[in-house]
This record gives structure tokens, C-alpha cells and sequence, in this order.
């Protein structure tokens, strides 16, 4: 907030019984300490939306309820559930931290001017208690996940350069004999996203094109073992066939167990 807006937040309560519960705090949300809330009630800047929701949701202790209005779109990949168009990485990773529900449209001819994007008002209650997962280890297979959301998880796995990814990380933690990442303490990655603006439904590339590089059969060694390892860990949850865009939290979460015990990690540190 800024310092005249916050002069007049402060002069709208002088005087009233409640001025002395009004404590105004002047300077970009994203960057000052937060002090602690229960309810939270915003209408943001929309660039804003995907940082702050998940400063929020970072905060500890963990806040009750937040009602925030964002642009339409955001709201609706907030709250998409599995095979919904709009489905993506900040559905899944919000969804993992909270519950979130779609309360009510507003439309752009509510204000004057009009501005040039609908809105919607949501409610986000965080989950009590978090899944124990390791958020850089969940974000690193939603990522690749939702890079191809449309693709089988077969064809996504089968990419040299996932496997190569997988690969480097399986022997980074086996040399330091370091078979799972830390749990809760990493979350801030989840709001580390830029797709989540762009209007484009995939948020990445056209699932149409064909240029995932698998690798040849002459690939012997090492690295055939290792993709072979990886398709294995597919075959054994029955996901080799299944694509992103329509798996539930559960599915993220389970495949990601199998991963783990195989060793496969998404995250070497
Ligand atoms: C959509 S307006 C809402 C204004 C007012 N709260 C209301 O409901 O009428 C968003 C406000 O957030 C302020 N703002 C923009 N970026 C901000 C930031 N990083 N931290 C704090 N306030 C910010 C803008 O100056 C603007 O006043």
C-alpha cells in the first residue's frame, strides 16, 4: 500500500471505536514481514497473484481463511480440477496446500472503467496438516507433468532429457547416500511460476509437435538401464498409459512414493 493510501485507510477509522484495532502497513506486500492474520481479504494487483497467494500460504502460522479476488482466468486454473481445460501446474500445487473454492464472477462492467479482464472471487482455507511431502521433489515431477500435460507419461519419461535429469540426480544423492529431500521446508518453489498469467491453456509448448528425443536403441549401458528403471516405475503404478492433465492429487502423490523408493528423484539437493 502506499503512503497516501495508507493515510486515508487511517483517516476512514479516526475516531470510530475501531481505529485503535486498525493497524496500517505501508509498503509492497511481497517484500515486508507479514504479521500474523486468520482472515485475509484482498483485491490485488493481478500481477501479483500467483507470488502473494503462495506467500500466504507460506506464512506460519498457517492463516484460516483468505477471500481474494484475482482475474478470472488465474481463479479458474486455481480451482480446475483434474480433465478440465484449465487444469495445470498452479491447480495442482495450490490444491496441495489448500482448498480452494470459486465463490462468485465479477464482471469487468462492475467498475468504471472497465477494465479489460473479468474477475472472480475465491477462498482459500489451507490445508491443516500440509501432505508430508517434500515440495521441491513434488514440484520438480509436476513440472515435468504439466510441461506436456496432454502426453502420455510414457512419452514424457521416454525424453532423453528427462531421463539425463533423472539420471544426474539418482547418482548426485546415491554419492552422498542421501535417498529423500526435506519435507515442508521447501515451499516456496511451488510459487515459482510464470505460466500462470499467460492465457495460454497449456502455459507450454503445442502437445501436437513431435519433437520429443527418445533414445535410440543403439543407446546400450548405463542409460537404457536407467530408462528402463524409470518406465518400470511407471508400469508398476499402471501410469505409463495416463497424462497429467487428468491425474488427481492422489495419483501425484502416489507416483511420486513409487519414484522415490525406486531411488528416482526430482530435486538433487
Ligand atoms: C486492485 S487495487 C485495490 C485497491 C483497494 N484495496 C480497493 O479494494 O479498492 C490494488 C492495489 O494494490 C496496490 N499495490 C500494487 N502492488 C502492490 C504491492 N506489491 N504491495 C502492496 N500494494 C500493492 C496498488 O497500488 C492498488 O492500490
Amino acid at each position: 500500500m502506499s503512503f497516501l493510501k495508507s493515510v486515508r485507510e487511517r483517516r476512514r477509522f479516526q475516531g470510530t471505536p475501531l481505529s485503535n484495532k486498525l493497524k496500517v502497513i505501508q509498503g509492497d506486500v511481497l517484500k515486508c514481514d507479514l504479521p500474523y492474520f486468520d482472515i485475509c481479504v484482498a483485491n490485488i494487483p493481478y500481477q501479483i497473484s500467483s507470488p502473494l497467494t503462495f506467500k500466504l500460504l507460506s506464512h506460519r502460522p498457517a492463516f484460516r481463511c483468505a477471500v481474494i479476488m484475482f482475474q478470472r482466468e488465474f481463479a479458474m486454473r486455481l480451482v480446475a480440477q483434474p480433465g478440465d481445460t484449465l487444469y495445470c501446474r498452479l491447480s495442482v500445487n495450490t490444491q496441495l496446500l489448500a482448498r480452494v473454492s470459486h465463490l462468485l464472477k465479477v464482471g469487468r462492467n462492475n467498475f468504471r472503467p472497465p477494465p479489460k479482464v473479468d474477475s472472480s472471487v475465491v477462498r482459500i482455507e489451507p490445508r491443516k496438516p500440509l501432505p508430508p511431502v517434500s515440495f521441491k521433489e513434488w514440484d520438480g515431477l509436476v513440472r515435468l507433468c504439466f510441461n506436456r500435460k496432454n502426453k502420455t507419461l510414457g512419452s514424457i519419461f521416454r525424453q532423453k532429457s528427462v531421463i539425463s535429469l533423472l539420471e544426474k540426480n539418482y547418482k548426485t544423492l546415491q554419492s552422498l547416500q542421501n535417498g529423500s529431500s526435506g519435507v515442508e521446508d521447501d515451499l516456496g518453489v511451488l510459487g515459482d511460476t510464470t505460466e500462470d498469467i499467460s492465457m495460454e491453456v497449456d502455459g507450454g509448448r503445442d502437445d501436437n509437435d513431435e519433437m520429443d528425443v527418445e533414445d535410440g536403441d543403439g543407446n546400450a549401458g548405463d542409460e537404457s538401464d536407467f530408462k528402463e528403471k524409470v518406465l518400470g516405475v511407471l508400469r508398476q503404478g499402471d501410469f505409463e498409459e495416463k497424462r497429467s492433465s487428468k491425474l488427481t492429487q492422489v495419483d501425484f502423490l502416489y507416483l511420486l512414493s513409487l519414484f522415490n523408493k525406486a531411488g528416482i528423484h526430482f530435486s538433487s539437493s
